[in-house]
């Protein structure tokens, strides 16, 4: 019925809570974006509170006027009329408001969502070293869901309390200044004790739940090493490490139990006898004429109400504090610059490109690893339609190469030029658009077949993706899939092989047509036809483009224009696969190791 009883979302990691509330303020920013949801959420509150107020003091009229000998029966029909409106007015009204307020609440998290990876999808990969991906995740879902928790449901719940509780006692002074000074004594004595009891049961229940949560980590463990254990002729040891689970878990129990009894007895013995004093009170003041039957009953319902409010604000505040550190965990994502961005006048490369890619004098340190040089005093120029070859061993400093190429990093010295342009004068998206990347191991979306390969080039009609697919040497298992070019790839999606993969990263990047192709080989070992079809797919991908490959196959290597040998983030070698294994340095070397059993 009311919106609090709704239990909330299983949190994957939940955020610590802040010291303050003062995170809260991005909510409140958020929702004030919503002036007409947040006017009605309010009025609806208020009428609410109202009306829950207004309940007792309808009580009140009917008992001292409506009841009793010699009622006047129009004022029995018009009480009860009236009740029978306030009840409408707070049945309407907290529909409105649960309405309202969770509206409200699941538009701040779509927005704050959407806000979030609008600029995740800005963040250069530096960004995703530091922070995990999983946790990323875990703050868009979990974090936002105890925002909403806390918009929706929280926020709610605290002002229509703190109304209902300012209002009672208002009320309550007016019906009976003396009474209530003293029940403004006795409800902190009724409710603290409660409120206090209740978190110590729910932090045993809590306590109680791992316990369980232990025992079943047990089991599973040992059922899963069964045949160890009794080969080992360990069921006794294991038996005992178990009992001595059950038993703690027992325990814990036991404590709980006890303390639900004590709570029991307590809450039944303070709320009952509370009630009982007062209305022990009151009939002595009903006996000396200073005070109505209708009153005390008001009393008593409406302190109950009163009650009812603090018990629920004091709740309340640790959820607040929760969603305050929840807000500021999303504030940090939402507050990341990325580091490389767009000049504010880029200078544009030239149209039509060339395609000529040249590094002169780079020095690049990863962030994380300042110690070591990545690229060291680099300096290499593929002219257009060139074809290098970037051997090295594991290290050198190849796949570096290509992210500072796409501009992810920029170099600390030296220049990187696309057709003469510096990367660091140029926009990103322009630089992007020149190099198409063919990765070892193609990213395969959970889309459709045409949507991965038409990935870099939305605009692509299918013939073109397929004219693309025939380059690649794809056509065949594409049109060989259930659907087509509708079945669906990636996780759940039809099962591709590791060359069929690199044949759609292959058709991906001529249907993205740049004229600088970075491509890393896979090493991952192929079977015979599949590596022929691999190949013939890159050397047409490969022709009338510039390509920096970094290779690990013999036939690439003998196609390539020039090879150049990387160590430790510099060039120690450069000319052909006959000069360099003639030279008998580290290429030499690297190919006896890697390609003899290739070449043979
Ligand atoms: N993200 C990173 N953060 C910190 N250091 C890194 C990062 N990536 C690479 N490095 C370091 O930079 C140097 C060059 O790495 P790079 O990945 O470019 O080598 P590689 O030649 O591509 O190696 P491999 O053939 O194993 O992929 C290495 O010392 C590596 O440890």
């Amino acid at each position: 019925m009311d919106e609090e009883t709704q239990s909330p979302p299983p949190a994957a990691e939940p955020a610590p809570k802040a010291k303050t509330l003062g995170p809260l303020r991005m909510i409140w920013r958020e929702a004030l974006k919503y002036p007409r949801q947040l006017l009605f959420a309010a009025l609806a509150l208020l009428t609410t509170s109202a009306a829950t107020i207004a309940i007792p003091a309808r009580f009140k009229a009917i008992i001292d006027k409506a009841f009793g000998p010699g009622a006047d029966p129009s004022t029995i029909n018009s009480s009860f009329q009236y009740l029978l409106m306030i009840v409408l007015v707070l049945g309407v009204g907290t529909a409105c408001r649960f309405y309202f307020v969770s509206w409200l609440g699941e538009r701040v998290v779509a927005d704050i969502r959407l806000r979030v990876q609008e600029n995740l999808l800005r963040l250069p990969p530096s960004f995703f070293e530091t922070n995990s991906p999983k946790e990323i995740s875990s703050r868009m879902t979990s974090d936002t869901a105890i925002i909403e928790q806390v918009v929706g449901t929280t926020v709610s719940v605290a002002l229509r309390n703190t109304i209902t509780a300012i209002g009672g006692l208002a009320y309550l002074f007016y019906l009976a200044p003396k009474l209530t000074a003293i029940l403004m004594i006795g409800i902190p004595l009724v409710v603290g004790p409660i409120v206090f009891f209740g978190r110590r049961v729910r932090n045993v229940s809590r306590s109680s739940q791992d316990r369980v949560a232990g025992i079943g980590v047990i089991v599973a463990e040992v059922l899963g090493a069964m045949k160890i254990v009794q080969a080992f002729g360990q069921e006794k040891r294991e038996l005992e490490r178990f009992s001595e689970r059950v038993e703690a878990t027992f325990q814990t129990a036991l404590r709980r139990i006890s303390l639900r009894a004590l709570m029991t007895s307590i809450v039944i013995v303070l709320v009952f006898g509370g009630i009982t004093m007062l209305v022990w009170e009151g009939a002595n003041g009903v006996a000396e004429g200073s005070i109505s039957g209708g009153t005390i009953f008001a009393i008593v319902i409406t302190a109950g109400l009163v009650a009812g409010a603090l018990g629920a604000l004091s709740e309340v505040y640790g959820d607040l504090l929760r969603g305050a550190g929840a807000a500021g965990r999303l504030n940090e994502l939402l507050r990341e610059e990325p580091e490389i961005s767009a000049p504010a006048r880029p200078t544009a490369l030239p149209v039509p490109p060339r395609g000529q890619i040249a590094f002169q004098n780079v020095a690049f340190r990863y962030p994380s690893r300042p110690e070591v040089l990545a690229l060291d005093d680099f300096s290499l120029t593929v002219e257009p339609g060139e074809t290098v070859a970037i051997v090295g061993p594991s290290g050198a400093g190849k796949s570096t190469l290509f992210l500072l190429a796409q501009r992810f990093y920029d170099p600390h010295g030296g220049t990187i030029r696309i057709d003469g342009v510096p990367l660091t004068s140029a926009d990103p998206a322009e630089i992007r658009a020149r190099t198409a990347l063919v990765p070892q191991d193609a990213t395969l979306f959970a889309a459709s077949a045409r949507d991965n390969l038409r990935y870099g080039n939305w605009g692509a009609s299918d013939d073109q993706i397929w004219e693309a697919a025939r380059a690649a040497n794809a056509e065949q298992f594409l049109r060989d899939l259930p659907q087509g070019l509708d079945t669906f790839l990636g996780e759940d999606g039809a099962r591709l092989s590791g060359g069929q993969r690199q044949r759609i990263a292959i058709a991906r990047a001529v249907l993205r047509n740049s004229p600088i192709l970075l491509l890393d080989e896979a090493t991952s070992a192929l079977d015979a036809e599949s590596e022929r079809l691999v190949q013939e797919a890159l050397d047409r991908l490969m022709q009338d483009r510039t390509t920096l490959v970094i290779a690990h196959r013999l036939a690439t290597i003998r196609a390539a224009d020039r090879i150049v040998v990387m160590d430790a983030g510099r060039i120690v070698e450069q000319g052909t696969h006959a000069s360099l294994t003639a030279a008998d340095g580290l290429y030499a070397r690297l190919a006896r190791l890697q390609f003899e059993g290739l070449a043979a």
